[in-house]
């Protein structure tokens, strides 16, 4: 039997919910697909992903016990394109298919299709709440914004992400059919193929999420400064930063990720200087007017896009994550000119790694305070509390949502 596209997902949702594995490390399953193949296993994945607990609910009537991880998973994707409106006839054969060309499960297969029988006679979630975020992130979550705050998060996490991108300055680009954002990026719905829009060869714009997009604007960079990109990799503010007319030293520790930072430097045709090295150890030969610092961190602003991180991920890196940002935020300001700026963000929805990290920082360096301009367009109801700005996936929720993130501008 020819490998299909489901199949590339059933292997991949084993390797998250069976090994642990991130998504990116479940790539081998791929092979051999055509690239819209390809395409939609990732896509099929993701969309199990995002309902892999009102999925189970819906099975647990039909299955006496658990079947076999691959038999489960199998089960999950099916029942996630029924009850998605995927039409039932050819969901059931290719689900019982696959489970009775399997070299251990053939024998389930006559259950797989009994259980699909059952769910396709009315494929709904019925009432069924969004999937919950685990608890060790839920808990500081609700604790910071509410049970609703949270719930609305959760509902949003269960739809595919929109598309941002993110015009560069002065390029006209023509592109119809989204919609242009009050921060200046440009929305299309879930699924775009990016690469057959206008000005993708030569730069007009690049992929990014619109809440990412704004710790650029929100460190103004003017034309002729010296801006340091700390932790620049794959390099999306690292293009704004250039494309604003900044002289940029991009550094990040990763030196696939740089190869990624340079790829997209040569494809938009902007410059900045490339340094690989660990930011704990290098020091600069001058220092800078501004940097940019975008810490490693949970990532737990980017569940939409990445729904296999509640999967695997769980809260045990924290803690060395906080010191590595405290660390950071130390050196950069040691690399600022007097009267420097320096926007600390991470796309983490923890108050640790945002407004707690900032109140830290405050308290280490008397002489530092937050400077509260608003980038253009951003809505004043997002500011911190103590300073800053929160962002969060519910925040647009009409128009899909944005990543959640925390940035604050500091100057002293
Ligand atoms: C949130 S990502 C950066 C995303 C990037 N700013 C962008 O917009 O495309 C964090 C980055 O920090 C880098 N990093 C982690 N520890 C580092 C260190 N000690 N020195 C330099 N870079 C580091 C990682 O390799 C990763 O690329």
């Amino acid at each position: 039997m020819a490998r299909t596209a489901r199949a590339a997902a059933v292997d991949m949702l084993d390797g998250v919910l069976g090994e642990g594995l991130l998504l990116s490390q479940c790539e081998a399953a791929l092979t051999g697909l055509s690239p819209a193949d390809r395409a939609r296993a990732q896509r099929l994945t993701a969309q199990v992903l995002r309902h892999v607990e009102p999925t189970d609910r819906l099975l647990k009537p039909f299955l006496r016990k658990a079947p076999p991880l691959t038999v489960l998973n199998t089960l999950r994707l099916a029942t996630v394109e029924l009850v998605l409106g995927e039409a039932a006839h050819g969901v059931v054969n290719e689900a019982v298919n696959m489970v009775r060309h399997h070299r251990r499960h053939a024998a389930l297969s006559g259950l797989v299709n009994a259980v699909l029988r059952r769910v396709a006679e009315n494929p709904s979630f019925g009432k069924q709440p969004p999937q919950r975020l685990p608890f060790w992130l839920r808990k500081p979550l609700v604790d910071a914004w509410g049970k609703p705050a949270v719930s609305a998060m959760e509902a949003v996490q269960a739809i595919p992400a929109p598309v941002d991108l993110t015009l560069r300055p002065g390029r006209d680009v023509g592109i119809e059919g989204a919609e242009a954002l009050p921060t200046g990026s440009l929305r299309f719905a879930p699924g775009v193929q990016v690469s057959a829009l206008p000005g993708y060869a030569t730069g007009d714009w690049w992929v990014q999420d619109a809440a990412a997009a704004l710790a650029v604007p929100l460190l103004a960079p003017q034309v002729g400064e010296r801006v340091l990109d700390l932790c620049a990799a794959p390099g999306g503010k690292t293009l704004q930063l250039a494309a604003a007319g900044a002289q940029v030293t991009a550094l990040d520790v990763n030196e696939s990720r740089m190869t990624r930072l340079r790829d997209n430097l040569a494809r938009t045709g902007l410059t900045a200087e490339v340094v690989v090295a660990d930011a704990l150890d290098w020091q600069p030969e001058a220092p800078f007017d501004a940097i940019l610092l975008d810490a490693p961190c949970s990532a737990t602003g980017t569940i939409r896009r990445h729904p296999d991180l509640p999967f695997v991920k769980d809260g045990s890196e924290l803690e060395a994550l906080i010191t590595l940002q405290a660390a950071l935020i130390d050196r950069a300001l040691g690399w600022l000119k007097p009267g420097g700026r320096l926007v600390f963000c991470t796309c983490s929805l923890l108050p640790e790694e945002g407004e707690a990290q900032l109140a830290a920082a405050l308290a280490r360096h008397p002489a530092l305070r937050v400077d509260d301009t608003l980038p253009p367009g951003a809505d004043p109801a997002w500011r911190a509390p103590a300073g800053g700005l929160r962002l969060r996936p519910d925040y647009w929720a009409e128009r899909g949502g944005m990543d959640g993130f925390f940035m604050a501008r500091l100057a002293r």
